[in-house]
């Protein structure tokens, strides 16, 4: 019997495979965590390989993003732990950069609008193509905690979200669980594709 670190690595290292199967988190981008009953965090360790995760590629952090067993966690850690402290009822946030998502800035500048997509019932709550939701894109930061301010500021004054964009770089989504937040990964990344051809792109 696993324990519950082992069942969520487990679950981020499956996530991982296919993400970087798909060309979603090329040479050693991208980031996965999940968060454990007790409130720590499993995350990636910084730097590894996404698509070919051992049990040794995930440890652990505390809310604050600290790392509990001496190693670096993603470098990219506090955007993770941002979003766990606003939302109670996320338990894995992934973090893929996928060609659309890392286009999408080329092609809309703060935000790009999702409207009357069957899709959009991927996502959490909704059950109809008639609805609009707002993926905001911000310019990407290597300061990591400036930028999770100033996604978690945008939340505040805007609302949920579903997702984001960083600029020519990937996106963040986030879920009840691990598959959850695949499945929200698979949706957008579907979307942010059609709507940079719509717009005149290319397949990417
Ligand atoms: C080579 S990708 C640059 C860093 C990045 O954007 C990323 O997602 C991976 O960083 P990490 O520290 O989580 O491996
Ligand atoms: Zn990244």
């Amino acid at each position: 019997m696993h324990d519950e670190f082992q069942q969520r690595a487990y679950e981020l290292i499956e996530a991982g495979r296919y993400i970087h199967g798909q060309g979603w988190a090329p040479a050693t981008s991208g980031n996965f965590s999940a968060r454990l009953g007790d409130g720590r965090i499993a995350i990636t360790v910084s730097g590894r390989h996404k698509g070919e995760l051992s049990l040794d590629d995930i440890m652990l952090i505390d809310a604050e993003g600290r790392s509990l067993d001496g190693r670096k966690p993603s470098a990219e850690t506090l955007l993770h732990t941002s979003l766990y402290r606003r939302y109670p009822g996320v338990g894995a946030v992934l973090h893929p950069h996928t060609p659309s998502a890392t286009l999408l800035s080329r092609f809309f500048l703060d935000e790009l609008v999702l409207e009357n997509y069957e899709l959009l019932k991927a996502l959490p709550g909704i059950d109809t193509h008639e609805i609009r939701i707002v993926i905001p894109i911000f310019p990407n930061d290597q300061n990591i905690s400036r930028l999770a301010l100033k996604v978690d500021e945008y939340i505040e004054l805007h609302g949920d979200i579903y997702g984001y964009v960083l600029a020519g770089h990937g996106f963040y989504t986030w879920g009840a669980s691990v598959k959850d937040a695949l499945r929200h990964v698979e949706a957008l990344e579907f979307l942010f594709d059609l709507e940079i051809r719509l717009h005149g792109g290319g397949k990417p």
